[in-house]
């Protein structure tokens, strides 16, 4: 599969002088073309950073972005993100069906051409027949519904997704974890998608890249090797998904996953025997920082 997203060395600081915050430090990874790739990692540790530097929100501060080989230096056409908030995110004096064809008034797309692209993609998120309603007449689930159609309605390359199913109940989260592999496996596309949820990341993913605390490095990079078609009882009971999650688990938990050179400070009188994990270079880290967690 061709490299869809090449991140390398990507670092950014905000603010200057002592009011410097570098929010992520030499992160490089890639994501294949197609692939699901769920990033978890602690509370404040630049999940959110990332993303908004790989969608040209914010420039990086060093390093560089890569979209299909072309360096990401504004907000790239073909890519769309999903943010939590849907209720913030639609607008609500428009129907669900302006909503969806709303990113295609800035591409050379005839009216008629708009209501199909955008009735079909509703159809595709189980929504056929609401596009005459507005959002606030949908439930929560069905508005997120609306917001994934929306970005994907410009067939994007690469579909970033910031914490999507965190504002819905659990049964609707299911769902929507159950869409976005449907979305990926029918219509091909990359994902790459943030969350808190240990759980609903090795569900999702193919690939699980682990984050360590602020400034975010990667500390592991899980090959999720469940069958591709899952189902929200029996893939969770299997053994495979109890030890990949536990695996997440230690290494999100461990005190030992720190930054080469920043030991842990519970641990720093203790000098040597810190174990540390490699960053930067993705390759083989999983089963260092297993080792570590394990250790
Ligand atoms: N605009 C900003 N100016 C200064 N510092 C910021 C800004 N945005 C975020 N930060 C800081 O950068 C760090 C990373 O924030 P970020 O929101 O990327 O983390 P996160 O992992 O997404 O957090 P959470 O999991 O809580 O959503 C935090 O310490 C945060 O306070």
């Amino acid at each position: 599969m061709p490299t869809m997203l090449e991140v390398s060395g990507l670092t950014h600081q905000y603010g200057q002088g002592e009011r410097a915050h570098v929010a992520v430090r030499d992160l490089a990874f890639t994501i294949e073309s197609g692939q699901l790739a769920c990033i978890v990692g602690p509370s404040g540790c630049g999940k959110s950073t990332l993303l908004r530097c790989i969608s040209g929100l914010i420039p990086a501060t060093g390093g560089s972005v890569r979209l299909h080989g072309d360096e990401v230096s504004g907000v790239p056409g073909d890519l769309a993100v999903v943010f939590q908030d849907y209720s913030r995110s639609l607008f609500p004096w428009l129907t669900v069906a302006k909503n969806v064809e709303f990113p295609l008034r800035w591409q050379k797309v005839s009216k008629a051409e708009r209501s199909q692209r955008a009735a079909e993609v509703l159809e595709s998120v189980g929504l056929s027949g609401v596009g005459k309603k507005y959002p606030w007449q949908l439930s929560g689930g069905m508005q997120q519904r609306v917001s994934i159609a929306r970005a994907l309605v410009s067939r994007p390359a690469l579909l970033l997704m910031d914490e999507p199913f965190a504002s819905v109940d659990a049964q609707t989260r299911g769902e929507l974890e159950d869409l976005t592999r449907r979305v990926q496996r029918d219509l091909g596309s990359t994902i790459l998608l943030v969350t808190h949820d240990i759980d609903e990341s090795v569900y999702l993913a193919d690939r699980v890249l682990v984050l360590s605390k602020s400034p975010a490095s990667i500390v592991a990079d899980l090959t999720i090797d469940l069958p591709a078609e899952r189902n929200q009882i029996t893939t969770r009971e299997s053994e495979r998904f109890v030890s990949l999650r536990g695996e997440v688990a230690r290494l999100l938990q461990s005190p030992q996953v720190q930054r080469p050179g920043e030991p842990d400070p519970a641990t720093a009188e203790s000098g040597p025997g810190t174990t540390t994990v490699e960053t930067g270079d993705t390759a083989g880290t999983a089963d260092t920082a297993e080792a570590a967690a394990r250790s």
